[in-house]
């Protein structure tokens, strides 16, 4: 094993996340050095050079000296951001090594809102995309939040559940990138070489055109067939539905990851998937995002009750299979897990001009100030993309004594109840009333709920986040080990 001696950590141990500096930043430096030599000549010129009392041009000239002032400040403080970008580095061979039997499970949230503006079709691609991560599928849950209560949304999903039985083999066999069948159709070509692969990938192909026709044809129509209604018993649910203003919660688990009959058509698992769709009533304000991410943590807390919680807009799909074990190398870390709270991937744009003339790929956010900020204790939530700790969501505080026993961690937080019986019991905590009277708001409060007792409240804490927020990025294959 040949390791960098400053790799390693205290008594030869081997992190699983490494820090580095940045490229480039030694010519920023020097690039910085000279401006503010500049700006220092310009001061100095600016006060030598000042016209006397009475002459002509002064007030010009302590004016124009006052707006330079202004503006080297101004470039001053930017340097905060763009001094020292940091990098950081996974090794997931690590993980697997020491930790691919007791992985935490996770929660992913996907939020949507308008089956007009955000199409069921590409909403069923962002989840497909997840659902498909490389990971232990049995501990991988996925929470629809359809904040639009559409019927239309619900049928996608059902589709989507089906077709995951396909797609999901499919991805492993073929390692392929990205995972969101719409996305890798797209520029994907087929295998020509192996004639069992060639066969395989058509018939894929033709399944993911199939189901687009339906979805399409479903939406056309703008309502739910009377013979796709029989199929599932959560159609049902839409005979009390009087508008998208105005409904009980619709919650119904598509996927029961722990039934043994949840498998792919090659006998694995398939990750768990659950429809939500939560109370809404004119009288109550919804809160948007915020009140259907808030609703999400309390109905998982109640299915899976993971301890890692990703959230994702419905219109970004992951363009890296690996994103999962990537942040949980920061979570696991022995050394400096305890002090994140967040892990967060940067945002790209899939349908930028060649030119970018808008600078739509937001380039320097994404590249420089974002891993600038990375440094300084890291920058704030996105929105989208983000790994929390769920307990981070509810108000603990994580110290150096704080040690997380992993092994504990995910056998602790299983349930018995049935499908049936949990929609049941989930239903109340997804109700509009539940944060009526709380501090949501004021302090951003969320509910944990007990297993114990479903309806009663405890332990409404303030959300905050913890210190450090790395931007990951694979550094695994460039070190030798
Ligand atoms: O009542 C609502 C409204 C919106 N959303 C969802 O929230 C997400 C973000 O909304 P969008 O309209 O797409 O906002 P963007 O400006 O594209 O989003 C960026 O900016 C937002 C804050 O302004 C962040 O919340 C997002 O994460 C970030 O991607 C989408 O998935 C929506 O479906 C809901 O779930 N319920
Ligand atoms: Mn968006």
């Amino acid at each position: 094993m040949a390791v960098r001696e400053k790799e390693m950590g205290k008594d030869g141990y081997l992190p699983l996340f490494e820090t580095k500096g940045a490229k480039g930043r030694i010519p920023y430096w020097l690039y910085a050095g000279s401006m503010f030599m500049g700006i220092c000549l310009i001061c100095i010129f600016r006060v030598s050079h000042i016209p006397a009392q009475g002459d002509f041009g002064r007030v010009a000239w302590i004016g124009m000296f006052m707006a330079e002032l202004w503006f080297s400040f101004f470039w001053l403080i930017t340097q905060s951001v763009r001094w020292n970008p940091i990098r950081r580095c996974t090794f997931k061979e690590r993980l697997y090594q020491r930790y691919e039997k007791v992985l935490p499970s996770i929660d992913v949230f996907v939020c949507t809102a308008d089956p007009q503006v955000e199409p069921p079709l590409m909403v069923i691609n962002t989840v497909l995309s997840l659902m498909a991560y490389n990971y232990p599928p049995e501990k991988l849950n996925f929470y629809l939040s359809d904040d639009g209560g559409s019927d239309l949304m619900f049928y996608a999903l059902l589709e989507a559940s089906r077709f995951s039985a396909q797609w999901l083999p499919f991805c492993r066999k073929l390692k392929i990138e990205p995972r969101s069948p719409a996305a890798y159709f797209a520029t994907a070509c087929e295998p020509t070489d192996d004639p069992v692969m060639a066969n395989e990938w058509s018939s894929i192909k033709k399944s993911y055109e199939e189901l687009k026709r339906r979805i399409d044809g479903t939406m056309k129509l703008g309502r739910i067939s009377d013979d796709l209604r029989k199929e599932h018993k959560g159609f049902r649910e839409w005979d009390l539905v009087a508008n998208r203003r105005d409904h009980q919660t619709i919650l119904q688990i598509l996927i029961d990851g722990r039934e043994t009959k949840a498998v792919d058509v090659e006998g694995q698992p398939l990750p768990t998937l659950v429809y939500l769709a939560r109370e809404k009533r004119p009288k109550f304000h919804h809160n948007f995002k915020a009140g259907a991410l808030n609703a999400l943590l309390r109905v998982s807390s109640r299915i899976s009750d993971s301890p890692i919680v990703l959230t994702v807009d419905c219109d970004m799909y992951s363009n890296n299979s690996e994103s999962v074990r990537n942040a949980m190398c920061f979570f696991m870390d022995e050394e400096r897990g305890h002090e994140i709270g967040f892990v967060q991937y940067p945002q790209q744009f899939d349908n930028i001009t060649k030119n970018d003339i808008y600078s739509s790929s937001l380039r320097v956010i994404m590249e420089v100030e974002l891993p600038g900020l990375d440094s300084n204790g890291g920058p704030c939530y996105i929105g989208t993309g983000c790994f929390h700790r769920r307990d981070i969501l509810c108000g603990k505080k994580y110290s150096k004594e704080c040690k997380i026993d992993w092994n504990k961690e995910n056998t602790d937080r299983k349930v018995q109840e049935g499908a049936d019986m949990l929609e049941d019991t989930c239903r109340i905590l997804a109700s509009c009333t539940y944060e009526v009277n709380t501090k949501w708001g004021k302090e951003a409060v969320t509910a944990k709920t007990s297993e114990e007792d479903v309806s009663s409240r405890y332990e409404k804490e303030v959300m905050e986040f913890g210190a450090a927020s790395p931007m990951s990025e694979d550094g695994d294959s460039k070190h030798a080990e």
